[in-house]
């Protein structure tokens, strides 16, 4: 039989398992890196960087057509679906390339293209017949989209993240089922280049937000532009000549059948453990088949086994998918001896057009806390700098602690809100309070002056004393 001994095998070499790999090759040579499918990261391929450019060409698409506003005449706005898809393809491939090369550049004796799956803790059957014994290994498969039972037997006309990026042109229709974070950037992408779109959602969703004000603000902007409905019921899809017929009720419990030529089920992803028989091995799994492990160390119970980013099914982001592959890699090559790595802040950004971020633990968990939360907030609409852009429509709602002061989160639609998100995000990891933020440097006219009402709102709320904003310094100025 053909089999082969090493020290560490990381399964995936997408983000997560690269940055594994890159952390234990520095310290070993008896290492494989295993993928099964094609190089180049879900991110790239598939997720964070196609998504982006399509939303980037929609948000073109948009601007151009509301240039009206500032006086900028634009007679007829065209699409040309195919000369968009083109552009997001081939700018597409040259991330993928990237990624590619970078994986080329390790050893050619690391790497291994095929499957594996676990026969016991420290022995996997490839694809290829192989077997491969490794006294420690990374679990770094990453996840994939669902398709609702309700879509199933319709493949041909259903979609998800994982086609949609090879169209050659627009289609005229697509259904998007789900308002979560695919549905909404992909359905207002879609609908801005002039596909006609509509969004199914369920209990009022959007995105991920939490804070039933942010969220029925969210509701609210994005049903002035796309036709969305985050109430709806989608009861039965059926084939038609075509392609698919919706029958559906709205949130108002009235009846419709709508002919979509595509559904794209953008429902959810999910971790890819299910075929890594994980049943082989000592570990144990929570109900969606992901083994207990420590999210702070990677660890799966007190194996010398490992996992990292999407597999986890914690927090599906490329940055974290990074952090916890370089944790996995450190502990697996320091077993026994494994350490705890703190988490940075966390922090979410959705690429609508408001944006929408999420920093800290969010609305619904901040409030189930045994000490209450307090909310400060700002509304867009007449904020100076996102005016002058023709950009004033959203809702920020920051959260402090009473008695501390201290900035606890925050979750908003608006302007620019990636770019809030960051300074947020940084604020709560340096543990500043709401007073500590405000004696930061606000220039004018920003829309980071939104932030500062909220900030100043949330101060007074909180019944901070002192002037926010001013720092006296030390001893009092004396006169001869
Ligand atoms: C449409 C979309 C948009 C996104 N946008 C963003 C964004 O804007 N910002 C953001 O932070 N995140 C975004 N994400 C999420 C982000 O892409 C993921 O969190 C990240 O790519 C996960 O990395 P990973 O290494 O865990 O998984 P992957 O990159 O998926 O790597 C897992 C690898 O494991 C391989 N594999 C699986 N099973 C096996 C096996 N048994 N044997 C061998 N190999 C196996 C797979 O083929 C794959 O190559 C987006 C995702 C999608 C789908
Ligand atoms: N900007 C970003 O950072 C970004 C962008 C895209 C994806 N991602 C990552 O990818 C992950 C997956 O995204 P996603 O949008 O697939 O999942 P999601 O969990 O964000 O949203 C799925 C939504 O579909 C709804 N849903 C499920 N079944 C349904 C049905 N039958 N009918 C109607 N609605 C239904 C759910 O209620 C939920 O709101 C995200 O959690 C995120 O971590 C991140």
């Amino acid at each position: 039989m053909n089999q082969e001994s090493v020290t560490f095998a990381i399964i995936g070499a997408g983000t997560a398992g690269m940055r594994a790999y890159r952390e234990i090759a520095r310290h070993s040579d008896s290492i494989r890196l295993i993928e099964g499918g094609r190089y180049g990261t879900t991110c790239a391929r598939v997720g964070c960087m196609p998504s982006k450019l399509l939303i980037a060409a929609a948000e073109r698409a948009h601007q151009v057509r509301h240039a009206d506003l500032f006086g900028v005449r634009v007679p007829e706005v065209q699409i040309d679906g195919r000369a968009v898809m083109k552009r997001v393809r081939s700018e597409r491939d040259r991330f993928v390339g990237f990624v590619v090369e970078t994986v080329h550049g390790f050893k050619e004796e690391h790497r291994i293209q095929a499957f594996a799956r676990f026969l016991d803790n420290h022995t996997l059957k490839l694809s290829d017949g192989r077997i491969l014994k490794a006294e420690r290994v990374v679990i770094a498969t990453g996840s994939r989209p669902t398709v609702p039972p309700l879509l199933q037997g319709l493949e041909d006309r259903v979609i998800t993240s994982d086609d949609l990026f090879e169209w050659e042109d627009l289609p005229k229709s697509v259904a998007v089922l789900g308002s979560g974070v695919i549905g909404l950037e992909l359905g207002q992408a879609l609908h801005r280049l002039g596909v006609r779109v509509k969004i199914f959602g369920r209990n009022g969703r959007v995105g991920g937000l939490t804070d039933p004000a942010v969220v029925a603000e969210a509701n609210r902007i994005f049903a002035t532009e796309t036709p969305i409905d985050t109430r709806a019921r989608v009861e039965r899809v059926e084939r038609a000549d075509n392609g698919l017929i919706l029958h559906y009720f709205d949130g108002d419990n009235r009846e419709h059948i709508e002919t979509f030529e595509l559904v794209l089920a953008a429902t959810g992803r999910m971790p890819n453990v299910d075929r890594l028989g994980l049943e082989n091995t000592s570990l144990t799994c929570d109900d969606r088949g992901v083994p207990h492990h420590d999210p702070l160390t990677g660890q799966c119970g007190d194996s010398p086994i490992f996992i990292a980013g999407d597999a986890t099914h914690e927090l599906p982001l490329l940055h974290e998918a990074s952090d916890e592959g370089q944790v996995a890699g450190l502990n697996a090559v320091h077993y026994p001896e494994v350490h705890r790595y703190a988490k940075r802040a966390p922090i979410t950004v959705i690429f609508t057009d408001p944006q929408l971020m999420i920093v800290g633990p969010g609305h619904r968990a901040l409030s189930q806390r045994a000490t209450p939360v307090v909310t400060g907030a700002v509304d867009f609409g007449d904020q100076g700098r996102s005016r002058i852009l023709g950009e004033n429509r959203g809702l920020l709602h920051v959260y402090g602690e009473p008695v501390t002061g201290r900035f606890l989160g925050a979750e908003m639609v608006g302007p620019r809100a990636e770019h809030l998100a960051h300074l947020l995000a940084w604020s709560l990891q340096s543990n500043l309070t709401v007073a500590d933020m405000l004696e930061r440097p606000f220039y004018h006219p920003v829309i980071e002056e939104g932030l500062r009402t909220a900030l100043r709102n949330l101060h007074a709320k909180l019944g901070q004393e002192g002037s926010p904003g001013l720092r006296r310094l030390n001893g009092t100025v004396s006169r001869d």
